[in-house]
């Protein structure tokens, strides 16, 4: 069934698992999701960027937004899992509106590159807003460094738990995502991998409900390889390995996001599949390594985070 996306979030932090949060630009990777979810029986979280609204409606925001619901809808209606659509990253006031009239489950509202202050009085305002209409919310606190679609973000600013206790106080957001050490993309870190567990068991003690790691994705290692053998060049790649991750949901963290996993994945069995096919070029065939890899990377994700079983 499709649901608010507070529900599935709220269980997993009743019973202490974390929910793959999975980006989608396209029918494909909505497929490869629903597949995954229904072989592990677990809840899924679909979540599409401002980005993604505007390339599914070729520019058209709005009109991604739409083909978006009826896309998640029409999967979300008849599979027997929970499923949630999210808009992520939500910067500018018309896309979060636009995402919340076509009818998504939840919306982020990013508004981390602000001053404290104002970060606080806009998600206040979306709140409204978005719980008028029935949408529950997320917000980010600090930021996160490496590129996001609109603003880059150049170091990370780790959040500071006194001001997420007020922050949460003051708007009433649903679910937050705390900056503690990770960035969006393939090259996450320069030395080792690491994130402030501390940080994340502070701001759960203060504002009891669900919290979103973004920048989650592990860069998987079997993937980077298929793909740079077959021609990628992904030199210095490196994500939050599974062991952070699973800390990490023992820290509080309940909301998975991951979007660069699915990208490597597809593109290495794209790579792999093109490089020994060169006679094939019906799309219905010359994805099939890609929707491979790219579901066991989510089936792997879906059991390191505990949401297996939980559907
Ligand atoms: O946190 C993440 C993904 O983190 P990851 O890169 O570690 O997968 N996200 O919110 C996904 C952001 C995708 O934005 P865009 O479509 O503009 O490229
Ligand atoms: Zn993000």
């Amino acid at each position: 069934p499709y649901v608010d996306t507070k529900v599935i979030l709220e269980n997993a932090d009743k019973h202490g698992y974390g929910v793959p949060a999975l980006n989608i630009n396209n029918l494909e990777f909505l497929h490869y999701i629903i597949e995954a979810g229904i072989k592990m029986n677990s809840p899924v979280i679909i979540e599409t960027s401002q980005g993604a609204m505007k390339y599914a409606g070729n520019g058209d925001f709005r009109k991604g937004a739409e083909i978006f619901v009826k896309m998640v809808r029409t999967f979300a209606d008849e599979a027997n899992i929970p499923v949630a659509l999210h808009l992520d990253h939500g910067k500018s006031f018309e896309y979060i509106v636009a995402a919340i009239k076509a009818g998504y489950s939840s919306v982020m509202i990013d508004a981390s590159e602000h001053p404290f202050e104002e970060n606080m009085k806009i998600t206040k305002e979306i709140v409204k807003i978005a719980h008028a209409a029935g949408v529950s919310v997320e917000a980010e606190l600090g930021q996160l460094a490496g590129i996001e679609d609109e603003a880059v973000a150049a170091e990370n600013v780790l959040v500071d738990p006194e001001e997420a206790k007020i922050f949460v106080e003051e708007t009433d957001v649903d679910f937050l995502a705390p900056a503690v050490g990770t960035s969006h993309g393939a090259f996450k870190f320069k030395g080792a991998a690491k994130i402030d567990y501390d940080r994340i068991k502070k701001v759960k003690e203060y504002v009891k409900r669900p919290l979103v790691l973004h920048g989650a994705s592990s860069v998987v290692p079997e993937f980077v390889e298929i793909a740079e053998k077959h021609g990628a060049d992904f030199g210095g790649a490196k994500g939050v390995p599974a062991e952070i991750l699973k800390e990490a949901v023992k820290c509080g963290i309940n909301k998975v996001n991951t979007d660069t996993d699915l990208r490597i994945a597809f593109v290495a069995g794209l790579r792999e599949f093109l490089n020994g096919n060169p006679k094939e070029f019906d799309p219905r065939k010359y994805f099939k390594l890609a929707r491979e890899y790219t579901i066991k990377v989510i089936t792997d994700r879906m059991e390191v985070l505990g949401s297996a079983g939980k559907a």
